[in-house]
């Protein structure tokens, strides 16, 4: 007896038909680490552009390196956040750890998959929505409920799927959240070593921080 949800995750591990890579450029891009030093250096990487059958958001991989000598490439799959990260809001502490992540691909080598998940997958308008409960003393967590979702609605399959698109199965993921070294298990990507990404950390986002780490089980001391 199988349930429909394990047939769904055997077609989702097993069918590659559900992601295309569509385009492939060249991106180069300034690199600045620490925001107020310096000229920042380019970089050159390449951009990879996929659609899906699965959301219809169009994923980007963005790459430093060769993709086809990677052996256990350092990866980032970093959740869309347009408020953090085009605008640099201090509400969260995406912008400067998509900034960090960058930087260290571009040291290393490595992957970012910038996944178009925005607002932990509730999208940009309720996000907002959610930001304006906890104007009112909400939590992170409990402005989601309040609107009706879950706490965190994302999935990993189309990023493990855009690794194997890669022809790559082992990976040191940049991250301090555990669910999505499990998640991307369940897709048959094996997280080799976890690199923790502290940084961003900022007043006006201490009890975001605090929530992450107390409701979310996110690693988030320093040591
Ligand atoms: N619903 C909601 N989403 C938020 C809020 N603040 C940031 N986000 C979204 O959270 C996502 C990033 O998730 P985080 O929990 O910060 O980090 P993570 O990706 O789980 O973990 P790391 O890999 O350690 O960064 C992005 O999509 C942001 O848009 C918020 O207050 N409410």
């Amino acid at each position: 007896m199988l349930s429909i949800e394990q047939l769904v995750q055997y077609r989702q591990i097993f069918d590659s038909s559900l992601i295309k890579r569509e385009a492939k450029i060249k991106l180069p891009s300034a690199i600045n680490k620490t925001a107020h030093v310096g000229e920042p250096e380019t970089h050159h990487f390449d951009l990879y552009g996929y659609k899906n059958a699965i959301d219809n958001q169009e994923h980007v991989a963005l790459i430093s390196g060769d993709v086809e000598k990677f052996d256990i490439p350092l990866v980032r799959i970093h959740s869309e956040c347009l408020t953090g990260d085009v605008f640099g809001s201090l509400r969260c502490d995406c912008g400067p750890q998509l900034n960090h992540a960058k930087a260290m691909i571009a040291k290393e080598g490595g992957i970012i998959l910038y996944m178009r998940q925005e607002g932990r997958g509730i999208g940009l308008l309720n996000k907002l929505k959610a930001y304006e409960l906890q104007e009112c003393g909400a939590d992170t967590v409990e402005a989601n409920h309040q609107l009706g979702f879950a706490a965190d609605l994302r999935r990993y399959e189309l990023s493990a799927f855009m690794l194997k698109d890669l022809g790559i199965s082992k990976i040191k993921l940049i991250t301090n959240n555990p669910d999505k070294i499990h998640a991307l298990a369940k897709f048959g990507i094996e997280v080799i070593e976890r690199v923790p990404l502290i940084v961003g950390q900022a007043e006006e986002n201490i009890s975001y921080m605090q929530t992450k780490k107390e409701k979310m089980s996110h690693l988030l001391d320093k040591e």
